[in-house]
């Protein structure tokens, strides 16, 4: 039998209010048990005292509700028990849980895991739990509401659909065709595989937007030592980040601060000053991952001293590219400022006294915004997914050139499969539990 399961739904510590969720056959016995009344009408908020059920001692006046099966959030018999968020509050409760039979605490990513399991989400659907509770900006918060939403996953199954209706049609011929078969894939079905194919090339050529917006633009500073990249960061996080100093080379580690840059979730590194004759091993080191970080950061912000002018650091300027942002730095103290760098027109800014910074923000804005906006069509958000539709892909090219019609159908059923794999219709046991173990207790 399921065994009913609890946990803690709210952040662990002290807080105003925390919930805690049981799912599974005996909820309902369960609040009876602590409650020591008849059970409140499903849906319905009634404030309670809960008991320990062994000793009788008071644990919380608390406000429950209870949803029934399978119309919950897991397709299961749920109980929520609204306590006060006091950490012997919770604990008293847990405790008088665990030591009922039958119960036992949620494994991370449980609840969902159940709601999957009983057909209340598909994996797309579960994975935009996941996403959404980790959600830190706007844009990150309105992909995962689509994708939960089951925006993706009905793109899918549409496609899904439409290799099964294909299948269909070649079955068909293999049975009824009177003696010569044509070679391979009927002609009708043709240009029903080749759409989906231009379909789902144009979905994944998307420059991996809803991956990287979960994850979040990386933007990498680059400069000499003591351009004032260290400052640039602080002042761009509006915190005390990095260690800044008047002495060159004072950055090895790279430093990460994220940042929310109009709804865009940014990672943003500082590195250590790039120049020739390192003061040490360490400093070498510093180097050789400041270059490594600006070779795979999304953006570059190549920043240079402007009080050094007309001198450019050479090393910088090779770094700069089409995904550079050229930063003039110190601007309240320099005099000259050239009209381009490397052929792009610099933002001039002070991390001293913060001139310029709004223009550095909205240039990165914008970056991201080209970087990570999503148009209509939603957006895959994982490699899982893109590793399943190069699957799909592959397999439908193959179905295209196969001699003989039962290859083809064979192919297509494979390309079906792959596509199922990502919502989760199909053979998927041993994806969950790589799938779930992302989730934390009680979601
Ligand atoms: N006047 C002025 N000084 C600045 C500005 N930004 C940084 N500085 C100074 O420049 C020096 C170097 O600043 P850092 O931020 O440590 O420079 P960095 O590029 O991180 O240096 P490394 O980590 O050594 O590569 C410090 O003395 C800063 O106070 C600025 O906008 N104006
Ligand atoms: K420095
Ligand atoms: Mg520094």
């Amino acid at each position: 039998m399921t065994a009913t399961i609890f946990a803690l739904a709210t952040a662990p510590g002290r807080s105003g209010v925390a919930v805690v969720r049981v799912s599974g056959p005996d909820s309902a016995a369960t609040l009876a048990a602590l409650t020591n009344r008849p059970l409140p009408e499903p849906r319905r908020a009634a404030l309670v005292t809960l008991r320990d059920p062994t000793s009788g001692d008071a644990l919380d006046d608390a406000l429950v509700l209870r949803f029934t099966a399978p119309a919950s959030f897991t397709g299961e018999d749920v109980v929520e028990l609204h306590l006060h968020g006091g950490r012997a509050v919770v604990a008293g409760v847990i405790a008088a849980l665990a030591a009922r039979p039958g119960l036992r605490l949620a494994e991370p990513g449980e609840f969902t895991r159940r709601a999957f399991e009983n057909g209340k989400l598909d994996l797309t659907e579960a994975e935009a739990v996941a996403d959404l509770i980790d959600a830190e900006t706007t844009a990150q918060r309105r992909q995962a509401l689509r994708q939960m939403d089951g925006a993706l996953g009905r793109l899918y199954d549409g496609w899904r659909d439409r290799l099964t209706r294909a299948l269909a049609h070649i079955e068909a011929d293999i049975d009824f065709a009177e003696d010569d078969l044509p070679g391979g894939v009927a002609d009708a079905v043709r240009p029903v595989i080749e759409r989906l194919l231009g379909e789902i090339t144009e979905h994944l050529n998307d420059g991996g937007r809803g991956e990287r917006l979960r994850e979040g633009l990386h933007i990498a500073i680059v400069g000499a030592p003591n351009a004032g990249k260290s400052s640039l960061l602080n002042a761009l996080a509006r915190r005390d980040a990095a260690i800044v100093s008047a002495r060159a080379g004072t950055t090895r580690d790279i430093i990460e601060v994220q940042l929310d840059l109009g709804g865009y979730p940014v990672v943003l590194a500082d590195t250590a000053g790039l120049r020739e004759a390192a003061a040490d091993e360490v400093e070498e080191e510093g180097i050789r991952r400041a270059r490594d970080r600006a070779a795979r950061a999304d953006v570059k912000v190549a920043v240079f001293d402007a009080t050094a002018l007309p001198d450019l650091d050479p090393a910088t300027l090779a770094l700069i590219d089409a995904d550079s942002v050229v930063v003039l730095n110190k601007c309240d103290v320099a005099t000259a400022t050239p009209p381009n760098v490397a052929g792009a027109s610099p933002v001039l800014v002070s991390a001293r006294t913060g001139a310029g910074l709004r223009d550095l923000e909205q240039r990165l804005t914008a970056f991201s915004a080209d970087r990570l906006a999503v148009g209509s069509a939603p957006s895959l958000t994982r490699a899982r997914h893109r590793a399943a539709l190069d699957e799909c892909r592959a397999a439908l090219d193959r179905a295209l050139t196969a001699p003989l019609p039962e290859l083809a159908a064979e192919d297509i059923r494979l390309a079906s499969r792959a596509l199922g794999r990502i919502t989760g219709r199909v053979d998927v046991e041993d994806l969950l539990d790589i799938i779930f173990r992302d989730f934390c207790i009680g979601k």
